[in-house]
């Protein structure tokens, strides 16, 4: 049997006093939850978060990272300094970074592989466009975004990687997958990885990313390869955000 994992994507919110608020709601609402909890955080946050986490159950880490470890890349943030401050996570290829900075598969798999090779968890995001799925390319592009990772980390990191399904028609638009259609693209999804490493497979958490909310997050992670959730919007208030943790 896996364990739950709840992960809150902040994006682009926040500030100090908005954090700590947030924070300190959820750590006084969690009591003794049976998911893993993170929230990952803009970067200039992760200070805060090693201040206000450290020690409680809920692990944090960033929203994306350089692929390179140190150097001239103006701008960027490497992996050694979210270490530095504590992370544990770090998303790659959400679907915001993919559509607006240009991310190509290539470019998340080497994030993946380096997240790895620095022993941070790759929360890595996969999902099909409106016009994808109704075209009945779905699987197509999800299979293939799953491909370009598996290829750069190899069979033997099938389990340490965290996968996130997040159907971009679904994200922050209200309108959810439902947990058949979740489950469906989750049970291909774990097929593949079971191609690459059978045993591993089996332990590797598939989160579910879109529109997840208190009142649809029992259904959707009730379903068998459904092993949590990546939540925006609803990880921007303590009270959503108790609502799905306490729903895994
Ligand atoms: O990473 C989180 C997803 O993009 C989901 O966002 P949302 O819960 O606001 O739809």
């Amino acid at each position: 049997m896996r364990s739950k994992l709840v992960v809150g994507n902040w994006k682009m919110n926040g500030s100090r006093a908005a954090n700590a608020t947030l924070l300190n709601g959820i750590l006084e609402g969690l009591g003794q939850p049976r998911a893993a909890v993170a929230v990952c955080v803009p970067a200039p946050y992760l200070f805060q978060c090693e201040a206000l986490l450290q020690g409680s159950p809920i692990a944090w880490g960033a929203q994306d990272v350089s692929c390179h470890p140190v150097g001239a890349y103006t701008g960027e943030v490497c992996m050694s300094m979210l270490q530095d401050f504590g992370s544990r996570y770090v998303i790659v290829g959400h679907s915001e970074r993919r559509a607006y900075h240009g991310e190509s598969d290539a470019l998340v798999a080497k994030k993946a592989k380096a997240a790895l090779d620095a022993g941070l968890t790759p929360i890595v995001c996969v999902g099909e466009t409106l016009e994808q799925r109704e075209a009945g390319h779905t699987m197509a592009v999800v299979g293939a975004q799953l491909d370009a990772v598996l290829e750069a980390v190899g069979a033997e990191a099938v389990g340490k990687i965290v996968l996130a399904y997040e159907p971009v028609w679904a994200i922050g638009t209200g309108r959810t997958a439902t947990p058949a259609m979740a489950q469906e693209v989750h049970a291909a999804l774990r097929q593949k990885l079971r191609a690459c490493n059978a045993a591993a497979a089996e332990t590797t958490l598939l989160l579910y990313g879109g529109s997840m909310k208190p009142d649809n997050a029992a259904d959707l992670m009730a379903q068998p390869d459904i092993d949590g959730g990546l939540i925006g919007g609803a990880a921007l208030k303590a009270a959503d955000f108790l609502g799905i943790v306490h729903a895994a």
